[in-house]
């Protein structure tokens, strides 16, 4: 009698859906977009580009929680974050959120690894020396951050990001001040950590090239949001 054959399956799981968008809405002067929905995964790494105008920045704030759109809602957690009070808002943005913007948002009267410590103490995680090491900014930890070159303050302000441990990274022009390769260390970095956490990545670029390295690029254009891959 022959032994029984085990047939190992593979899991189809479905992915987890950590934030979700839908009919977003926006206008400032001129509308922006309209009913725009929007889906990001565990794991997964999305790419907004479009014209200078489009209105990038504007639907990532709408996403990351800093900005209530015209119409529409952004679940996270399966909740409309902007139908949540605002301290539970404040908790998501805090500890969930990692915001990556132009404007770094450093404390300029301290030094670089202050700006850490204060990453650590929000949420009991340990400065990553191996990360700064990476980010080619190990060196200068000590330094007042206003002595600090634009792009060592903007890999700064990564690194503060991530040592939060954050659920989603929301990341605009994040290597805007950075040459070819220290701008492909950093997008390795991202997407790293994205895969290494379970977390989830929104980049909004104007570089292609580092756009077609997510698993997913839109194009902001005439009102829409258009999949080009
Ligand atoms: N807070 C605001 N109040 C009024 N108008 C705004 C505001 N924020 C953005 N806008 C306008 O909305 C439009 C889109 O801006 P947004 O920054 O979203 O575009 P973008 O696609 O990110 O542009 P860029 O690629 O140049 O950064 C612009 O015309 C801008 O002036």
């Amino acid at each position: 009698m022959g032994e029984d054959k085990k047939i190992i399956k593979p899991i189809t799981q479905a992915q987890k859906i950590l934030l979700e968008a839908k009919n977003l809405t926006h206008e400032f002067d001129y509308k922006l977009f309209e009913n725009i929905n929007f889906t990001l995964q565990e794991k997964q790494t999305i790419a907004i580009i479009g014209k200078s105008g489009s209105g990038k920045s504007t639907l990532l704030n709408i996403l990351s929680s800093l900005l209530e759109p015209k119409f529409g809602k952004v679940n996270y957690n399966n909740q409309n974050i902007y139908k949540l009070n605002k301290n539970t808002l404040l908790k998501i943005r805090r500890d969930d959120f990692g915001i990556i913007f132009q404007a770094h948002y450093l404390f300029r009267g301290f030094s670089a690894n202050d700006n850490l410590k204060i990453a650590t103490l929000l949420s009991e995680n340990e400065i990553d020396e191996k990360l700064l090491k990476k980010l080619e900014i190990d060196f200068v930890i000590n330094q007042g951050v206003g002595e600090l070159s634009g792009g060592q303050q903007q890999r700064l302000s990564i690194a503060r990001v991530l040592t939060k441990k954050p659920k989603i990274i929301f990341a605009d022009e994040p290597t805007g001040n950075l040459d070819k390769t220290t701008a492909q260390i950093v997008m390795d970095r991202l997407h790293e950590y994205v895969r290494e956490n379970n977390s989830g990545m929104i980049l909004v670029t104007h570089e292609d090239d580092l756009a077609m390295q997510c698993d997913k690029v839109y194009k902001l254009e005439n009102l829409e949001l258009k999949e080009l891959k």
